[in-house]
């Protein structure tokens, strides 16, 4: 090799380290910087280079560390995890004023590249969508299939599903568990895809359990490296991500589940049967939503999948109260036994006659909310608020379990007291000439806030008051242990809903005759469910 051709290799070749250095440099130094607290960002912990705040919290229940930072630095926090500004909510006031008051530029998502990139591409998933006229095409036709009046079409349904339950509680109380988990599967399958769902063994309810349960887990904190935050994660190849190969699987489950589903339907439809579920609805008028079958497929399955664990988690959580708090379950048992007597079990139509059944209901979803962190929001646009500056992209969280505990708020807010929602209707400390109500907060934020609250709810809520009504008309529920635990941190499920673990319990039919109206209503409940039978 001559002179040349050597001093020209090695020019090179220095050439090409101080390239790399320097795009090393560059990239840390960007990483540095952006790893720094804006200025005039709400008060939060010191942050690290590089990391944020990412080494002081928790892999899991959050929300308790956002509590205890609260103390420290008030109810509005700044956090950085790695690059991303993070706004933690932790009074009601400031998710009114962001969430609800600003909602045109609160409303946004947070990036989720395994989510909306790996296994729901295509802008198919509703709740993680960002912002903007797919979110918007999509939330209309949610809205309109998940108003008042349709929701209240669907009683009858959830009165038959929570009489099964009923007899399958008398018939087999140590698989609650399962019974109530199919209950609110059951519900969703018959209203959305006009379908049945008799048992929890049964393919359908267990293949969705299967495809939600392995979507929860894949986005669960920790469970697969923060490609989020640290995006040059993403290019990784598959072989080295197994995260990839993951979502991969997720991807194809889910699809294999909701399109079958769809198609189902629509086999139904044209042999000409209807059962005027939301299917049916969606893919008559596909022409005027504008949506495809993907995305008619996706949302029946987004909507299994938003309302199924989170209504059976919150009848958990009022089953433990009761069995820890068994004044409060009297109550509502004499209360039942007024409006209904033993000859019959309270259906919908007696919601309305259950003012102490509601409390506990309200209550219920104050002490143990299921999404205790909240559903983060993002920014998109920068913005003020009183002195601080919130960067556009900053994500927040409006943290229910903080925001139901407020101190000033709530009368020893960690007691399970459905007695507050008697005595002001949101359950707050004072009302009347005290101090007066303020009539724009919400009853519970268990549901979110803003223009991406939980359009649910309803269904939700009426969901709860038949099952907790049934349960109270037909039941002595009772500890099978000498401790109830109901602490949040032992008692619950860690992940981004959280769910009592199963506890020792027995339910014990009130008399003869409530086991024998029980399994009459039954009969009455299959002839009702014959309607989805081929
Ligand atoms: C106790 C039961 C439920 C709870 C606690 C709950 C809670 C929530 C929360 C916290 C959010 C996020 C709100 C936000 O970002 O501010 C949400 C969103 C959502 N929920 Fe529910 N939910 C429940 C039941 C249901 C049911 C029964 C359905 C429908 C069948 C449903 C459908 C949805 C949908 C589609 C979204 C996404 C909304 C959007 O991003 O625009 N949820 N829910």
């Amino acid at each position: 090799m001559t002179l040349t051709a050597v001093l020209g290799s090695s020019l090179l070749k220095s050439a090409t380290l101080i390239f790399i250095v320097t795009l090393l440099i560059a990239f840390l130094s960007k990483h540095y910087l952006a790893s720094r607290r804006p200025r005039n960002f709400p008060p939060g912990p010191p942050s690290a280079p590089f990391i944020g705040n990412l080494h002081q919290l928790p892999t899991a229940k959050a929300f308790l560390k956002f509590q205890q930072l609260g103390s420290e630095y008030g109810s509005i926090i700044g956090l950085k995890f790695g690059s991303q500004n993070v706004v933690v909510l932790n009074s009601y006031k400031h998710v009114k004023e962001l969430f609800d008051k600003r909602g045109s530029i609160y409303s946004s998502r947070p990036d989720n590249f395994i989510g909306s990139t790996l296994i729901c591409p295509n802008d198919t998933h509703i709740l993680l969508l960002p912002y903007g006229d797919p979110w918007r095409k999509q939330r209309k036709v949610v809205q309109s299939l998940l108003n008042v009046n349709t929701v209240d079409s669907l009683l009858p349904i959830q009165n038959a599903e929570a009489t099964q339950t009923m007899f399958q509680l008398l018939q087999d109380p140590e698989g609650y568990y399962d019974h109530i988990r199919r209950y609110s599967t059951a519900v969703i399958l018959a209203s959305v895809f006009g379908q049945r769902g008799p048992s929890f063994n049964s393919p359908k309810v267990q293949a969705l359990y299967h495809a939600q349960d392995q979507f929860t887990a894949i986005l669960e904190q920790g469970a697969t490296p923060p490609v989020d935050i640290f995006p040059f994660l993403k290019a990784l190849p598959e072989f080295m991500a197994p995260w990839k190969t993951w979502a991969r699987k997720i991807r194809e489950e889910q699809r294999t589940l909701y399109f079958g589903l769809l198609n189902e339907t629509r086999s139904q439809v044209m042999k000409g049967k209807s059962t005027g579920c939301f299917m049916e609805s969606l893919l008559k008028d596909q022409e005027k939503s504008g949506l495809d079958d993907e995305h008619i497929a996706y949302l029946g399955g987004i909507l299994m999948e938003a309302g199924s664990d989170t209504t059976a988690s919150t009848l958990f959580s009022f089953v433990l109260a009761m069995i820890a708090y068994p004044l409060a379950f009297e109550k509502a048992q004499e209360e039942i036994d007024r409006v209904c007597g033993t000859s019959r079990s309270p259906t919908s139509d007696d919601i309305k006659d259950l003012p102490y059944l509601r409390a506990c209901m309200n209550e219920t979803l104050r002490w143990r909310p299921v999404a205790a962190g909240g559903i983060p929001h993002l920014l998109t646009q920068d913005d003020t608020y009183g002195d601080y500056f919130l960067p556009k992209g900053t994500m927040l969280f409006a943290n229910a379990w903080a925001i139901h505990r407020e101190e000033g708020e709530y009368d020893h807010p960690e007691e399970f007291m459905p007695e507050r929602f008697l005595d002001n209707k949101f359950g707050t400390r004072f009302s009347g000439a005290e101090r007066s109500e303020d009539n724009n907060r919400r009853v519970t934020y268990g549901f979110g806030a803003g223009r991406r609250v939980c359009p649910g709810q309803r269904l939700a809520e009426n969901s709860l008051m038949v099952n907790m009504a049934k349960l109270a008309w037909s039941f002595n529920i009772a500890p099978a242990s000498k401790v109830v635990d109901t602490d949040i941190k032992t008692a619950y499920s860690d992940g981004f809903l959280t769910s009592p673990r199963k506890f020792p319990v027995t339910f014990e039919p009130r008399s003869e005759n409530h086991k024998v109206v029980i399994q009459k209503e039954y009969e009455s409940a299959r002839v009702f469910f014959t309607r989805y039978e081929d």
